[in-house]
Formats: C-alpha cells, structure tokens, sequence
C-alpha cells in the first residue's frame, strides 16, 4: 500500500464498508460544523521552520505518563473495531506494537480488552472508561484493564448523553449487528452484555472516587475550557486531552488545536511544572502533528484515520496508516530544523487567512 496518502484508505474503507457503518464511523453532531472544523482549522495554521540548525535526523520518540512512544501520534479510543474488521480491536493493537505507539483501547471495544491485550503482548494499551453509575461494575472493568496490562485510564468527560448523530439516525444504526458485542460490558465469561450507560450525573466527586480506586494515571478527556484543565489537575489527573470527541459530542465547539494555547497556558506551573496536554480532532497529516506540537501539546492522537486503515486492510492497512503519519512527522520535523520534539516552539506557528 505504499504511496498511499491517508485520503486512500477513507477512500478504500468507504468502498468495503456497509454505507451506515462508515457513517458511523465518519459522522458528527448536529450539523457537523466542529467535525468539519476540526480539520479545517490546521488548514489556517502555517509552519515557519528554522534552518541551518544541523539538527540532524528527527528523534521523534515521546515519553507519556511512563510509557515510550516512537512518535507524538496515539490511537485515539474508537468503538466497534469489529465493524471495519474481524479482526476487530486485536488487528489495531498488533499494528500498534509493530509501530511502536500507544493504543487507548475503547470501553466500547468489540474485543475484550484482556483478549485484545493478549493478541498483542508488546503493545502499550491505555484503557478508556466510560464511568458506569452502578460503581462497582466500573471498579470491576477498572481491575480487567489494570489485570490485561493497560498502563493508564482514560476518563472521557465529553459525554454525559450521547451526541445527537443525524446520519446514525437517518440510517437507523441504533444497534451493532447480532454477532458483535461491546465485550468490555459484559458481566463476567459468557454473561450478559450490559448497555453501555452515558451518565449526566458524572461530576469532579466521581474522578476522586476513581483516583482511589486505581493507581493507574488518569488522564480527562474531552477537556475544553480551561477552568476544567484547571479542575482535572486539582482532582488528580496525571494529563489531559483536549477533544471534542472529534465532532461527535456537542456540536459547535471550538476546534482542540484552537482550543490547545489556552490550556496549556493554563496547566503551566509557576515552577514550570505542568501535566502533559494530548489532543485530538482533525489530525490527519505529519504537519499538523508538527502544529500541535508546536502549539504544546505533548502528542497527538488519531480516530478515524486508524478506523480507515483497518477498514481497508485490516492490521496492514492500520500499519501502513501509522507508518504514512510517522514518516510524515519525520520529514515535518527535518523540513522545521527540529532535532527533538522539544525544538518545536509556538514561534513556529502562524494564523494565515485561507487563499481565497
Ligand atoms: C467511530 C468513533 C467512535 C468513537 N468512540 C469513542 C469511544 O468509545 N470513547 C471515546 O472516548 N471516544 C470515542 N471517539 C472519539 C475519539 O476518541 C476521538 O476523540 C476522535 O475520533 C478524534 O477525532 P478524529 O477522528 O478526527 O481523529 C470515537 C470517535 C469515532 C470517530
Ligand atoms: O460513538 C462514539 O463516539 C462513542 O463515543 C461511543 C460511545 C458509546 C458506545 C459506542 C460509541
């Protein structure tokens, strides 16, 4: 699949996957407006590189909560893996450990999370909760995650309802076909499936239940203001990711690369502590990771682009998709002077008005 660019494998998975399921997949909120933010927004972003620093060839490597990473770029936490492949989650994770990069692996997995763990020994796996109202039934899939290996726990704050999805609604896709589960939710070997539940009453009281729960690092997702970066450090979370659920939540939010300055500005110590700020939402090239970087982030993470890899090729296509985005980054970095990705500084970004 080489000279492959990521726009292909949209274009591939589109052509093999039933038309509901690639909505599911590429749809957002209401009228889609973040969702097409999101990847405008890089759009509007210019690179302005330094030169003549004999930087050498990039080390694009990143160490996060403890885990190395050959690359700033994470798999975002996706549901339904399954529908793109049969593989499923275990197709993403093995392509994960080839490349070297972290997986948050999905409460809404269609493999269970030991099972996807075990299909792929070398790959770093977080897992992402949705906190469940019945408490121990999320301290027991809290215990599942920490026994299958995941090295941290990714809360998603975004979603206390569903977003309103108007093509999942057009196309009726209510419910995923009889022969896959959302494995994660089921109470214990061959028991029940239960729902997965969004609960609007989740609050800040909850993550401190969570922090006692677990030694695992937290890290909120779905942050947006910044008073709840703020918030999210005092109630104990070890990093943050600045998202909008990829346009999938509430319809109208700031895009996260926008959103990105002012939370890291935020979370900064006096000291010059700070946690690490992931984000994710629109990122669908090697300069765009170099632009958030830039902008502080610590890394990126990709939804659906790793959706299209799979649906297109199933752990290959997700390789080649990871691939594509890590010699992106590498040449990104080479062309901006960067040895590191501690060289690339908010003076190498600038707002451009769009050619008209
Ligand atoms: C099909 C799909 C399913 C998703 N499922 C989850 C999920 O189960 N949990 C979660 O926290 N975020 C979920 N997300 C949001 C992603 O983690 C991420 O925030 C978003 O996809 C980033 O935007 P991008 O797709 O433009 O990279 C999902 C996104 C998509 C596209
Ligand atoms: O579709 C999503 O974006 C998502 O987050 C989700 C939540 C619960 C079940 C399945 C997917």
């Amino acid at each position: 699949m080489s000279g492959w660019r990521l726009c292909d494998y949209e274009a591939a998975a589109r052509e093999r996957l039933a038309p509901a399921h690639y909505d599911y997949f590429a749809g957002g909120a209401g009228e889609e407006i973040t969702l097409r933010a999101n990847v405008a927004a890089f759009d509007r972003l210019a690179l302005v590189p330094r030169v003549l620093r004999g930087a050498g060839r990039p080390e694009t490597g990143v160490t996060l909560l403890g885990c190395r990473a050959s690359m700033p770029v994470l798999i975002a936490p996706t549901a339904f893996h399954r529908l793109a492949d049969p593989q499923g989650e275990r197709a993403t994770a093995r392509a994960a450990a080839a490349a070297e990069t972290i997986m948050i692996v999905s409460m809404a997995a269609t493999v269970a999370v030991e099972e996807v763990g075990a299909a792929a020994p070398g790959a770093t796996l977080w897992f992402q909760l949705y906190v469940q109202p019945d408490l121990a039934f999320t301290e027991r899939i809290v215990r599942r995650a920490e026994s299958a290996g995941c090295r941290a726990l990714v809360v998603t704050a975004d979603s206390p309802v569903m977003g309103v999805r108007r093509r999942d609604i057009r196309n009726r896709f209510l419910d995923l076909p009889a022969h896959l589960h959302c494995e994660n939710l089921r109470d214990g070997p061959g028991g029940p499936v239960r729902p997965i539940a969004m609960w609007p009453e989740l609050s800040w009281e909850h993550l401190a239940v969570l922090r006692r729960m677990t030694d695992l690092p937290i890290v909120v997702k779905g942050v947006t203001h910044p008073a709840d970066a703020r918030l999210a450090i005092e109630h104990g979370a070890a990093a943050i990711m600045v998202s909008n659920h990829g346009g999938r939540q509430l319809d109208g939010v700031p895009t996260a690369i926008d959103l990105l300055p002012e939370i890291v500005a935020e979370v900064a110590g006096p000291d010059g502590s700070t946690v690490p700020v992931l984000v994710d939402g629109g990122v669908r090239r090697g300069t765009d990771v170099v632009k958030a970087l830039a902008l502080g982030a610590a890394a990126v993470a990709v939804g659906r682009p790793v959706l299209w890899g799979l649906a297109a090729g199933g752990e290959p296509g997700v390789a080649g998709v990871l691939g594509l985005l890590r010699a992106e980054v590498e040449q990104a970095m080479t062309l901006c002077g960067c040895a590191g990705v501690g060289d690339l500084t908010p003076d190498m970004v600038r707002s451009v008005v769009p050619p008209c």
